[in-house]
């Protein structure tokens, strides 16, 4: 960690919703420290995606929400696109792009927090980024001819190369295999660490959510239902109250081995 040591993530009182619907109401976090890997885990419709959303700017937002000293909720979109950057869970599928133009457009698009680059270092730059997440031998290939994962990588690429003091994952690894499962973790953890970057990721899978994360934020209905260390926020009695189903959850030295042995009869995860 090199940088920014003192710019906590800080949401206090946040409200969050859609038209007359308040889905977010009142929520307040700990401080989320530069260098650490966050995951926002809890059922369908719990409020993950709005969450990120709003500390994306994308979404209006009640309360207090700042970077350091800064108010991101005063900052006009561009600025803050400069300091949080979003990957949203579905991608567009029809885009006249490779993807190296993908990854060179999102850093021109939204220009990183720093001097300005030439074009030689956006393009050394993008094809830095596009190798680390391991995908080089689609630099030239249309963005609407990759498959589901490879597209989920490229978009990876695109939110990576602005090297956000925030970068916001909604489901990063849902389409992909085991292989870049584990390597987009291994990827993100590093460069959390290396560039002091805060990474805040919605996951479903809370064995891979438990091994690379410093810290897990379990939602609920809107409100945060657990946090802290993985073997604090998953537990047992969370797995009931949150996902309704009955669990069991050990220590290993790679994170939690967690079973889910059975649902419990009374469903509202998806209401
Ligand atoms: N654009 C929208 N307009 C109105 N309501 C919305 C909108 N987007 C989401 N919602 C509602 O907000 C609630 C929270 O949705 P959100 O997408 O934040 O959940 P999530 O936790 O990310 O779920 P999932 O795990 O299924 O992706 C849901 O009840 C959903 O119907």
């Amino acid at each position: 960690m090199t940088q920014n040591m003192t710019e906590d993530l800080r949401l206090s009182d946040l409200s969050v919703g859609y038209a007359k619907r308040r889905i977010i109401d009142g929520l307040s976090l700990a401080p989320i420290a530069p260098g650490s890997v966050v995951s926002l885990i809890g059922p369908n419709a719990a409020g993950k995606t709005t969450l990120l959303r709003a500390i994306a700017g994308l979404l209006p937002a009640g309360g207090a929400l700042t970077l350091g000293e800064r108010d991101l909720r005063a900052m006009v979109l561009a600025d803050h696109a400069r300091l949080v950057t979003y990957m949203p869970q579905n991608l567009p599928e029809r885009v006249a792009l490779t993807v190296l133009e993908g990854v060179v457009g999102a850093l021109r698009a939204s220009p990183i927090d720093g001097p300005p680059l030439s074009d030689e270092e956006l393009l050394e730059r993008a094809l830095g980024v596009i190798e680390r997440v391991g995908i080089t031998p689609l630099a030239m290939t249309g963005l609407d001819r990759l498959s589901g994962g490879q597209r989920q990588l490229a978009s990876l690429a695109q939110a990576l190369v602005r090297s956000p003091r925030v970068l916001l994952l909604d489901e990063p690894i849902s389409a992909l295999d085991l292989h870049y499962q584990l390597r987009v973790m291994k990827l993100v953890h590093a460069l959390a660490r290396e560039r002091g970057m805060i990474v805040l990721m919605v996951l479903h899978d809370l064995s891979i959510a438990a091994r690379w994360s410093d810290r897990i934020i379990v939602l609920s209905k809107g409100r945060v239902a657990a946090d802290g260390a993985p073997a604090e926020a998953i537990t047992a009695p969370v797995l009931a109250e949150v996902y309704n189903v009955v669990g069991q959850v050990e220590a290993e030295e790679s994170g939690l081995r967690i079973t889910i042995k059975d649902i419990l009869p009374h469903d509202t995860a998806a209401s």
